[in-house]
């Protein structure tokens, strides 16, 4: 079986207030797009994993893929599998590629192996592997809540709209991202923020990482401001960065202007 693995992007990131097991309350809206791995499972005489294109830091053993089938297989009697991995949404990039791998491969295993498991047994355990993993099971445009693991769906479409990613290569630590942060909540409601034209979002639709990493990171602030000029409605980090997005009303090709990055470009859906 082969499935891809979609990025997301966060569309305002609040960071309301520290909990007290140290993750943080959030709210945001997650977004997919059609930035993709390629994730294939075959059943096989002995469990094993590899991953080609990007290189993933640490052991393959501890690999999301691989842990993701040992949590499933401590309560299902789950065959031995290959897992193959091509790995081309960049990592530590604010757009959940670990988390989308971990969240696909439940649902692979669940299909392959024709496990049962419910939508809420499976976002139980995707909640175990990381914040960002439930709402991959669902994959589509959702406010999202608590640590981001819980969401619920909103009404906002943004098909046809054009979207250009800019990743420029800087592996930053989400934990690192967050201890940065002073927590605070935000004066207006993000869902009714989301319910406004796309045009009244530049001043208006936040991601409270922005501030301390544009100040660390200058390149990342460089990047909004080029899509900014060169016609985006909306510019933005995603996640705890460091891709940033551009969305605009019309396709145009910027991937010779980045050409020094990884980009990827595409209708959203
Ligand atoms: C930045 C976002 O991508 C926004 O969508 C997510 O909040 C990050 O989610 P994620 O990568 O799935 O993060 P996890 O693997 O769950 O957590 C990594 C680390 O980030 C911090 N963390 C994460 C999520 C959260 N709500 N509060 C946190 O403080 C914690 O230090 C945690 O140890
Ligand atoms: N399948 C995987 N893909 C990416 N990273 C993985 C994977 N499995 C384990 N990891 C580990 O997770 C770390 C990346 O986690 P991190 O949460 O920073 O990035 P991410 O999942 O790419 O997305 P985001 O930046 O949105 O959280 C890597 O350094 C790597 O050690």
């Amino acid at each position: 079986m082969v499935v891809f693995p979609n990025a997301k992007i966060n569309i305002g990131l609040n960071i309301i207030e520290k909990r007290n097991d140290g993750f943080h309350n959030i709210e945001s809206c997650f977004y997919p797009v059609g930035w993709t791995d390629a994730l294939e499972i075959l059943p096989a005489d002995e469990l094993s994993f590899k991953s080609s294109g990007i290189d993933i830091p640490g052991a393959p053993q501890h690999n999301l893929c691989l842990k993701t089938y040992q949590l499933l297989a401590a309560d299902y009697h789950l065959p031995h599998v290959d897992i193959h991995l091509l790995k081309t949404v960049p990592i530590g990039a604010g757009l959940g590629g670990g988390s989308a791998d971990a969240a696909f491969t439940i649902k692979a295993l669940n299909d392959l192996f024709s496990l049962g498991i419910s939508l809420e047994k499976q976002l139980a355990y995707a909640r175990r592997l990381g914040s960002d993993c439930a709402f991959f099971l669902v994959n589509e445009p959702a406010y999202c809540f608590s640590k981001g693991d819980h969401f619920e769906p909103i009404t906002l479409n943004l098909t046809g709209k054009w979207i250009t990613l800019i990743n420029p290569g800087l592996h930053i630590s989400t934990a690192d991202a967050y201890a940065g942060i002073v927590p605070q909540k935000p004066e207006k409601d993000l869902r009714e923020l989301l319910k406004q034209p796309l045009h009244s979002w530049k001043d208006a639709v936040k991601n409270d990482f922005e501030d301390s990493l544009f100040s660390k990171y200058q390149v990342l602030s460089e990047i909004k401001n080029s899509l900014y000029t060169q016609g985006a409605v909306y510019a933005s980090m995603t996640g705890s960065g460091s891709t940033v997005y551009g969305i605009f009303e019309k396709e145009i090709n910027l991937a010779p202007m980045y050409a020094q990055y990884l980009t990827w470009q595409g209708y959203l859906v």
